[in-house]
């Protein structure tokens, strides 16, 4: 866990509604405003195996393989970012879960401007520093600890 002070990596990924639907320009509009850097990014289209990896701990779940249907249905951004205290700062600004909550209770969030419902929610965001350093290098491999490249993989 953080107190805040230090810097954190952590993984956002647009989902294949938000790449779709145009959200991206005003997703790092946010991104920036909140005091993000990005780190790398990358578009990547998941196949079937990839996301079931990816999702691994909802693998029981009865929503898993809608998720997967979901997250396979096009072509999505994952993004690193840095801040400090950046896995909590980027679950607020993302928002609930469920983007139809999100509208309601947090109506500035990212999930509440583009997400659809408790399914198609627009965005992720790593729910630990465990999971970021995991869902990190599931993407990019290992990202040195003072690297800062830019955005030159920018769509
Ligand atoms: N109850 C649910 N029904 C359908 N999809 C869900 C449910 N809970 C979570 N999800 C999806 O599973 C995803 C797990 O990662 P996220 O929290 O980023 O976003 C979640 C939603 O897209």
């Amino acid at each position: 866990s953080s107190d805040g002070s230090t810097e954190e990596k952590t993984l956002a990924i647009i989902k294949p509604d938000g790449l779709l639907g145009n959200y991206t320009e005003r997703i790092k509009n946010v991104i920036m405003d909140s005091g993000f850097s990005i780190l790398r990014e990358t578009i990547t289209q998941l196949d079937e195996e990839r996301a079931s990896t990816f999702y691994a701990e909802h693998s029981s779940k009865s929503f898993f393989s809608s998720l997967i249907k979901y997250m396979t249905s096009g072509p999505v951004l994952v993004i690193v970012l840095q801040k400090k205290n950046a896995v909590a700062d980027w679950r607020t600004v993302i928002g609930p879960t469920d983007a139809v909550k999100a509208k309601v209770t947090h109506p500035n969030s990212i999930r509440a401007m583009c997400g659809l419902d408790l399914e198609k929610n627009c965005v992720h965001g790593s729910d630990s520093l465990q999971s970021a350093q995991r869902e990190i290098s599931f993407f990019f491999g290992e990202i040195s600890s003072g690297e800062l490249v830019g955005m030159h993989d920018e769509l």
